[in-house]
């Protein structure tokens, strides 16, 4: 302001100036304009002085009285322990502490173990902590920490830790007493590098669960829904009503509770399935296992459905190993049969389908073990009684039967066997004799499509149940063939590794051999008794 003033009062003084110097007769009338003119300009000066002035007393003023917050802070501030608590900071940042550890590389690996150093004063005191060696690996972990002791007072060295490093010194393979040896031998400070365990778990889920439905859970909002066949990581499993775990894959870093494998078991949960309707495929009407019944021994044991979660595992396929038992499961009609013979077709040295046993007599043209093991009803019963068939049924007063050894001798030759299971709705019987660790079966479900793409691809297919029905499909053929579908996937759809829906036939054959090419060379998720358990 001052600046363009003076700059003005001298524009103003140099064409007064010029004034004076044209119009002598009119000056005193000009030096009267002049005067006032520099009046103002003072005027002005001494009105920004002023309030120049007025500004630096409130200043002033305010610095001598602080606010009320201000105080507050002060007061908190000065109190001994915020003192005590700042000076203890200080002294702490100005101090190295050793290990400096180098900074972390930008992208970890997400399979990455997790690495802990851990830096315990002994001052000649023991550790407090036990040994072991897993006799496998040759690795070392701490086997106990004992209480009270130095590691159970650092809170930093658990039960299960791998030990990898101990004073900058690698410690892996080492045989025990050497390890203890240099455990003993530290006097002052000991720096451990322990890798930390990776306690999750991974789970399949075989029920259904909705926390918003669920009165027992502590907090509703924090519970996670699932629904059978979700995989699932249990992260935490401390508690033993409530696991923490998160869905696989996923992209949320936060896990939801669910209810623990124990809450499941107190709280049985029932499983409601409607009605279904009668299929039609005929020889599977007639089965013959209803009237097995009185066998006692035929039903073999499964407690399958009484398990919420299934324990799982990534598992790749060895080149030496059998190949995985492929299963195909849909609805009567769907289409099952004719992918099977498709694929088989395609290609015969490397797909094939087991020989199956029947007791009816041998016609002319056919070869025992070619079409069918032609076996007496004695020993029929016989194999059906030692659970030797996977599916058997009647038909015509004859007796067929597909058997494991069937599908082991396929297997064995180093072919893929593919086969098709009874659509599983009355019983999930099949299934479970099927899901061993021999056999490590993948299960693909054929799913009919939608009711308007039945009607087109079906157009001109047939329905042929052995001898005695061969037609067109009818409305209610499709409305079944879908109902029947949807039944099947929500019975079962925990044990489907895949799903085809058989719109096309040429496409979903298609996408049924990549499928099985996966499930045959890349890595799959499996229950993890079929890893190590003995059948
Ligand atoms: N995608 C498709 N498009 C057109 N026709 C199909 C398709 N899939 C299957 N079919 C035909 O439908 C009929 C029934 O198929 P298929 O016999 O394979 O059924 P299925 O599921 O094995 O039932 P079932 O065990 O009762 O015989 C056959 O004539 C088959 O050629």
């Amino acid at each position: 302001m001052c600046w363009s003033v003076a700059q003005n009062h001298i524009k103003h003084s140099k064409m007064l100036g010029r004034i004076q110097q044209m119009q002598p007769v009119s000056f005193v009338k000009y030096t009267f304009l002049r005067e006032l003119y520099y009046l103002k300009f003072h005027l002005w000066l001494i009105i920004f002085l002023v309030l120049l002035i007025f500004q630096i007393m409130v200043i002033i003023q305010r610095a001598n009285c602080p606010s009320p917050d201000a105080l507050e802070l002060y007061n908190l501030l000065s109190s001994p322990h915020i003192q005590a608590l700042l000076s203890s900071h200080d002294s702490v940042a100005q101090c190295d502490y050793l290990p400096i550890l180098p900074p972390l590389p930008d992208e970890l690996p997400e399979d990455e173990e997790a690495m802990r150093i851990v830096c315990l004063v002994k001052n000649n005191q023991p550790l407090g902590a036990t040994i072991r060696r897993d006799e496998e690996t040759g690795d070392i972990y701490i086997a106990r920490v004992i209480h009270g002791g130095l590691a159970d007072r650092s809170g930093l060295l658990h039960p299960g830790d791998l030990l990898v490093e101990v004073n900058g010194n690698s410690v892996l393979g080492l045989e025990p007493e050497k390890v203890i040896h240099i455990l003993v031998g530290l006097q002052d400070k000991g720096l451990f590098m322990v890798s930390i365990p990776n306690l999750s778990d991974s789970f399949k889920a075989m029920v259904d669960y909705y926390p918003l439905q669920d009165s027992s859970i502590p907090c509703p909002d924090a519970g996670m829904a699932f629904s059978r066949g979700d995989l699932l990581e249990v992260v935490d499993q401390s508690d033993a009503q409530w696991w923490q775990a998160r869905k696989v894959p996923c992209g949320a870093s936060f896990a939801g509770l669910i209810p623990s494998a124990n809450m499941w078991r107190n709280t049985p949960c029932c499983l409601f399935w409607p009605g279904f309707r009668r299929s039609f495929r005929l020889w599977r009407r007639t089965s013959y296992k209803r009237r097995r019944q009185s066998c006692t021994s035929c039903t073999p044991s499964t407690n399958a459905l009484a398990t919420p979660y299934e324990e799982v595992a990534l598992y790749q396929r060895l080149p030496q190993e059998n190949h995985r038992l492929i299963i195909l499961i849909g609805a009567s009609g769907v289409g099952v049969n004719e992918l099977r013979k498709r694929l088989i077709k395609l290609n015969p040295s490397t797909f094939q389908g087991p020989v199956p046993h029947t007791t009816r007599p041998m016609r002319d043209g056919e070869q025992a073990g070619r079409e069918y093991h032609f076996v007496t009803k004695e020993l029929f019963e016989y194999m059906v009684c030692n659970h030797r068939f996977v599916e058997y049924g009647e038909s015509k007063g004859h007796l067929y039967g597909t058997s494991i050894d069937a599908i082991h001798d396929v297997l064995k030759r180093g072919r893929m066997c593919i086969i098709d299971v009874e659509p599983p709705v009355s019983s999930l019987r099949n299934i479970h004799f099927l899901r061993s660790r021999t056999l490590k079966p993948y299960v693909i479900f054929i799913k009919a499509p939608g009711p308007e793409c039945l009607r087109q691809s079906r157009r001109n297919a047939r329905i042929i149940t052995g001898y005695a029905v061969n037609r067109a499909f009818t409305e209610d053929d499709f409305l079944e063939l879908e109902e029947m579908s949807q039944l099947i996937e929500a019975k079962c759809k925990q044990y489907f590794d895949s799903v085809v829906v058989n719109d096309d036939l040429q496409d979903a054959c298609m996408q049924l051999c990549s499928i099985i090419q996966q499930a045959q060379n890349e890595p799959q998720w499996i229950p993890v008794c079929w890893l190590h358990a003995e059948e």
